[in-house]
């Protein structure tokens, strides 16, 4: 065995080997050190003929898939080794093999897929100034394949589609693409592959023979050079680790890129589209409240919705037709949810079949979840939207493959394969037949009984069965003497004694030989018929898809309907017009009622930036991501919380929200929040919307309102950059930008003054505020009244030494600031003194305003800072 094991080992040096033995799965040497280690079990040993034994660890079978599970979602890979009967072998030996290589980009996680997850494994070929991307999910079949040209496209299609795992060439480790902030940050395992998987020729036959084509004109990939290898790549290597026909993988889309709005990581996860960013859960992402999906694959389908808004205006209207039509037509929409309800989830089940590994239970929850096809295309063909139509033409009913499950498989037939009562009588003569031979014998045995009792006067005599001995007669040992010669005894035991007679085992033969046979002919129509399915892949992943889609819409136009969302109208002039805009999820989690709604109003001339003021708590966060929010729902394509909405289609939404540390990679608050400032700036369009809360936070008050202030200017200079941006700042001389650049404008979130307190308003009105009332909000919090007293006072004192005035120096007012400053010089306390107060000199100020904060990289714009910061230091 240990022999086999090492063998087996060097052909998978790079897996973990989950080595078959009885009931369990059993890993040696370093394998076991790893999995105990990182699932905290028990480390044991065995000998292995050598004078120490080998570490050993051990996961139950039954079991094994959970831990595997975490062994894989840690980025190893697993061996399966199994074992089997070997037919040509004795019975009851046994050979083990390697059935399939689980990997974090293959795994097919049930949970997941029930939570609506699609897992992707990605293969990025680097290619002379190109990247070929090619995108699969093993369990749905969904196989995509694009080129970009770029780095930034190449990270846009990362972040699109979040893959668990990356394959790639070497020459991606070459192209200069940050592979090291791409697993820290994005939380992927990446690795190159051998450079055999990218030989061209290679590819190109695994993809003929794959898709069964003679060219690859049919697969759309003739003009795609990169993208036939990536993909002809990935498909070997799933070949390689699922050791299976991949007969689920039946079509590959080709892409352009530029189809879908751009979302990188950071900004799905401040907009918390999928899950929320403290708790990583469901609840309180925009997902939780779109979704009302009765089947799982209409779950995974609307994720990819919300994570890949769409950019074309028409495909953009065509969802919103179905949907108001949908809303329309509640009561139709509310009989197709009915018969969604029961629906499995096909494409899981498909792969099963696939795979071979469905059961006969399998089997009737794809009988009776294609059952409702008919039911729920009726009513498609009453509606009238476009795309609705075109969900009704890819909906096959698959009645075929009904009515032949319908007439093989028993109605709740069991989940093994192996113990018979699988197949319906009068499908199969042949089973009738042996069914007969096997009832027949029970009625022969019970007259055997009786006869014998008859015979020899043995009144409690018996036919009984056990595994060792087969049909007994079973005798007490108080009718013993009665026992005939031709009775051969078998067994004594303390009350009884069991015999057989040559009768009984010619019976015996029949009834078990029936019996056998029964189980076997049984497993295999089973698989014959599972065969057949899986010959069907294409028609069924088509209607799943269509089931998919349909669920999506009836559950958007419920919840449009639901929470009385608005038809956005849609433009491509930039112009986002926003009346009574509500945030879909503060508006779920407080009381409907208490939600105080507000406008919004950008365009691409005089409103390309709103600097928003408004003390803490005051609700600006909750606005500017609202707005983002009702952005990125218009353009999935789904009604969205406001009474009016006029949405000009963006090609990217950025956000930089709150400080989030990255102490896991090492970063600072500030380094984060720059790296996320500089990532904006670079690759930000024109039509972009920019979210950006507070930047400048995280440092001193002087570098903060500096780059600040820097960032508006830049990314109000069309030339420059011109994206609409939603600015929130606590710096209050940001509002001086108003008038100075023409295209900025102040809003604040309003607040009223009662007393000592405030009250928030929640409404946003047209200006800059005046006050922060942080000492307010402190009070609220509950800060003790001894110290809010105190920052009063310290509050008093440091206002009466606000002596320079940041936006007199960037309007070159430097003069009269000066004058002012030395006035006072006498009665500041230097130590009290921030470095804003300390600037004076002309050259500092030049400097500052000669930084091209754009075209820093973080590390430079710190150390430009840190620069001005000890010239400063120093002349004072
Ligand atoms: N329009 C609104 N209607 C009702 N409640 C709101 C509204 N906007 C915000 N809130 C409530 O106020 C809370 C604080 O809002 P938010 O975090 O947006 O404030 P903020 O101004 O960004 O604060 P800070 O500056 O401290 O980050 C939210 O959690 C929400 O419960």
């Amino acid at each position: 065995m240990m022999q086999h094991y090492l063998q087996t080992k060097e052909e998978y040096p790079d897996c973990i080997l989950f080595y078959r033995l009885g009931d369990f799965y059993e890993m040696f040497f370093e394998d076991a050190k790893i999995v105990s280690r990182e699932l905290e079990l028990t480390l044991t040993g065995k000998s292995c003929g050598q004078e120490e034994r080998a570490p050993m660890c051990g996961v139950p079978f039954h079991a094994y898939e959970s831990y595997m599970n975490r062994l894989v979602a840690k980025g190893y890979k697993v061996a399966i080794c199994e074992q089997m009967e070997d037919p040509k072998q004795a019975k009851g030996m046994v050979r083990r093999e390697v059935i399939r290589v689980v990997t974090p980009g293959t795994n097919i996680n049930e949970q997941a897929l029930d939570e609506g997850k699609n897992n992707y494994i990605m293969c990025i070929v680097s290619l002379s100034d190109q990247f070929g991307v090619a995108t699969a999910d093993v369990t749905t079949g969904d196989f995509f394949v694009t080129e970009v040209d770029s780095k930034r496209r190449l990270l846009d299609e990362i972040y699109k589609f979040s893959p668990t795992e990356v394959v790639c060439n070497e020459a991606l480790f070459m192209s200069g693409l940050d592979i090291d902030d791409l697993k820290n940050r994005v939380g992927i395992v990446l690795y190159s592959l051998e450079h055999w998987y990218f030989d061209d020729s290679l590819c190109e036959n695994t993809l003929k023979e794959h898709f069964r084509v003679n060219s690859l004109e049919g697969l759309g990939l003739a003009d795609l050079e990169c993208g036939m290898i990536a993909s002809g790549s990935l498909l070997k290597y799933l070949y390689e680790t699922q050791k299976n026909s991949l007969e689920q993988i039946s079509a590959i889309h080709p892409y352009t890129t530029g189809k879908f709005m751009v979302l990188d990581s950071s900004t799905r996860r401040n907009l918390e589209l999928v899950e929320t960013l403290r708790e990583k859960a469901k609840r309180g992402s925009l997902l939780w409240v779109l979704d009302k999906t009765k089947t799982a694959m209409g779950a995974r389908m609307l994720r990819s919705f919300v994570e890949q808004p769409l950019i074309e205006k028409e495909e953009i209207e065509g969802r919103l037709d179905a949907i108001e039509e949908l809303m329309q037509r509640a009561i139709d929409r509310e009989e197709l949810r009915e018969y969604l309800n029961p629906v499995y989830d096909l494409e899981r089940l498909l792969t099963r079949i696939t795979y071979q590994s469905a059961n006969p239970r399998d089997l009737t929850a794809f009988k009776s979840s294609i059952g409702m096809i008919p039911h729920i295309r009726g009513i498609l063909l009453e509606l009238q939207s476009k795309e609705i139509q075109g969900i009704c033409e890819d909906m096959d009913t698959l009645e075929d493959l009904y009515t032949l499950i319908d007439a093989a498989i028993e109605e709740e037939p069991p989940i093994t394969v192996r113990e018979g009562g699988i197949i319906k009588d009068g499908y199969h003569e042949e089973i009738d037949r042996l069914r007969e031979a096997k009832s027949q014998g029970k009625n022969w045995l019970a007259e055997l009984e009786a006869k014998e009792r008859e015979k020899t006067g043995i009144k409690n005599l018996k036919i009984k069965f056990n595994k060792v001995f087969g049909y007994y007669l079973e005798v007490t040992n108080s009718f013993k003497d009665l026992v005939p010669d031709y009775y051969t005894r078998k067994q004594t035991l303390t009350n009884a004694e069991r015999y057989i007679t040559p009768e009984l085992k010619e019976m015996e033969d029949m009834i078990l030989g029936a019996e056998d046979k029964l189980v076997q002919l049984e497993y295999e129509l089973f698989r014959e018929l599972r065969e057949q399915i899986a010959k069907n892949v294409v028609r069924i992943q088509k209607t799943a898809k269509a089931l998919a889609k349909i669920d999506v819409f009836a559950s958007l136009a419920l919840i449009s309907e639901q929470n009385h969302y608005c038809r956005p109208s849609l433009n491509q002039n930039g112009r986002i017009d926003i009346k009574n805009g509500r945030h879909p999820v503060v508006e779920k989690m407080i009381n409907n009622d208490m939600f105080i709604a507000n406008d919004t109003y950008l365009d691409n001339q005089k409103n390309r930036i709103s600097v928003i003021t408004g003390p803490n708590m005051a609700g600006k966060s909750t606005y500017m991501r609202q707005t983002a929010l009702i952005v990125l729902m218009a353009q999935i394509g789904c009604f969205v919380p406001a009474e009016t909405a006029d949405i000009g289609i963006v090609d990217r939404i950025f956000t930089r929200v709150g400080a989030s540390d990255d102490l896991a990679s090492g970063q600072s608050t500030f380094m984060v929040e720059m790296t996320e400032v500089a990532n904006i700036l670079r690759n930000a369009t024109g039509n972009s919307l920019l979210i950006l809360d507070e930047i400048g936070r995280g440092t001193s008050t002087f570098d903060g309102l500096s780059i600040a202030w820097a960032v508006v200017e830049h990314i109000s200079n069309p030339k420059l950059l011109g994206a609409k941006t939603l600015f929130a700042t606590h710096y209050h001389e940001l509002t001086e930008l108003e008038g100075k650049l023409d295209n900025v404008n102040n809003y604040c979130i309003a607040v009223k003054e009662k007393g000592d307190d405030i009250v928030f308003l929640r409404k946003i009105v047209k200006g800059g505020a005046d006050k922060s009332y942080g000492i307010q909000v402190a009070k609220l919090a509950g800060v003790p009244d001894s110290v809010i007293e105190r920052a009063k006072e310290i509050a008093e004192e440091l206002g009466r030494h606000d002596i320079v005035d940041f936006t007199e120096i960037l309007s070159n007012k430097k003069n009269s600031a000066t004058k002012k400053k030395k006035e006072h010089l006498d009665e500041v306390d230097l130590t009290q003194m921030s470095l804003f107060d300390a600037v004076n000199d002309n050259d500092i100020i030049e400097e500052l305003k000669e930084i091209d904060v754009g075209n820093l990289t973080p590390i430079e714009a710190l150390n430009k800072l840190y620069e001005l910061q000890n010239k400063i230091k120093n002349r004072w």
